[in-house]
């Protein structure tokens, strides 16, 4: 990072980020869950959605696919061009000296380009319990068994913010999370650390999870302490299920479910099953892609059958999540892919930061938990704000 840095003649890393930024290059740091290391790519090419997207016919890079883009997903793609890790700064062989020169020139010679954006006034506690009955009085007509509804929190700016410290502030703070900070020209920065794996795959097994069900975790709390009750026990297992239907439908049965289990993801606990395809078992060439495919938007953040759960979040939301909700992670990257789901995360726009949760509801949701449930989300991030 440093070397980079002076190659570049900046000072700090947030400088970088900010020239980035201001430039219009797009880039991605992250730090795997229980990892010490950042990673940190900066593309020298224009991101666009990637319109056939298959892992395999992927260089490495960073992927971000938003809530409502699936079938076909289309995710917006952010290649390794130049690779930062802790210890030293590497071009990838498909760049050439005249691409590097040119950015490092237009790094020296930065020309704002803000990002545009316009604070918009957020659905009051009211308006969110209302839409909270209305769901659950879907979910009694039978529409859906699940549906998620979120809400969105703007929050000003303090003068002092700097994206990068407050990528590192989270990644001290929570150690199990994926955490990450990402850009792409006119969709914003995004940061976040999100406790929910989608997929990841290694060639040697492939992973998926089912996470639902939150409690807040008080001080000094234990995770055995945690009781769940009878909602939440099945709402997530909804999640597996819809999870298994998934291995189902592509005729897979080799797979292992280890849980549900009580998880920590900050000041919350969720409850957790891990499947795993192991493939020493079973050969599967594009399980990955299949999975990916089939699993976006899962039941975790979109609800059951999502055929009916999409449209009617669509209708009435009455906002776009964007980024919020959807994917995000290393592709093909040191051999692995690992891709998140995009929760506990944070827009940074022009004079404020956009906050983003959202709450699993089933016929026996009580509307002021689900909304103080979408606040206690909020908060993982919010709380860290100074
Ligand atoms: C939708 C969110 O979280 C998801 C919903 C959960 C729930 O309803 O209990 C728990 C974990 C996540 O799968 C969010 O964090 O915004």
């Amino acid at each position: 990072m440093k070397e980079l840095a002076s190659i570049l003649s900046l000072k700090q890393p947030e400088e970088l980020i900010d020239q980035l930024a201001e430039t219009g290059y797009s880039f991605a740091v992250w730090r795997m869950p229980n990892s010490t290391e950042s990673k940190f790519i900066i593309s020298l090419t224009e991101p666009t959605q990637l319109p056939d997207f298959q892992i395999a016919n992927t260089s490495p890079g960073f992927l971000i696919n938003a809530f409502g883009d699936n079938h076909p997903i289309k995710p917006y793609f952010i290649s390794a061009d130049i690779i930062i890790t802790n210890q030293n700064v590497e071009f990838s062989p498909n760049i050439s000296d005249v691409q590097i020169d040119a950015f490092k020139e237009q790094i020296n010679t930065r020309s704002k380009s803000k990002n545009q954006s316009n604070k918009t006034s957020q659905p009051t506690s009211n308006a969110f319990e209302a839409l909270v009955e209305r769901a659950v009085a879907e979910i009694q007509k039978g529409t859906f068994e699940k549906v998620v509804l979120s809400r969105f929190k703007d929050e000003e700016i303090p003068s002092d913010f700097s994206s990068w410290q407050f990528f590192e502030t989270i990644s001290a703070q929570y150690e199990n999370a994926f955490c990450s900070l990402s850009f792409i020209p006119g969709k914003g920065m995004w940061i976040g650390a999100s406790p929910e794996l989608l997929i990841s795959d290694d060639h040697d097994s492939f992973k998926t999870v089912a996470l639902a069900g939150t409690k807040r975790l008080g001080n000094g709390q234990k995770l055995s302490e945690i009781a769940w009750t009878q909602k939440e026990i099945e709402e997530q297992a909804l999640v597996s299920r819809y999870i298994i239907n998934c291995f189902k439908k592509i005729r897979l049965r080799e797979f292992h479910e280890h849980g549900p289990k009580t998880i920590q993801a900050g000041n919350l606990a969720h409850l957790k099953t891990e499947f795993v395809v192991d493939y020493s078992e079973v050969t599967f060439e594009d399980l990955a892609d299949q999975m990916l495919e089939l699993l976006h938007p899962t039941s975790a953040v979109c609800g059951m059958p999502i055929e009916h759960a999409k449209p009617w979040i669509k209708e009435v939301e009455n906002y776009d999540r964007e980024f919020y909700s959807g994917f995000l992670g290393p592709v093909n990257f040191e051999d692995a892919t690992s891709l998140f789901v995009n929760l506990r995360c944070m827009k940074v726009m022009d004079g404020y930061i956009r906050f983003f949760a959202g709450a699993g509801l089933t016929e026996d949701s009580d509307p002021q938990k689900e909304y103080e449930e979408t606040e206690i989300k909020m908060n993982v991030l919010e709380s860290l704000l100074t």
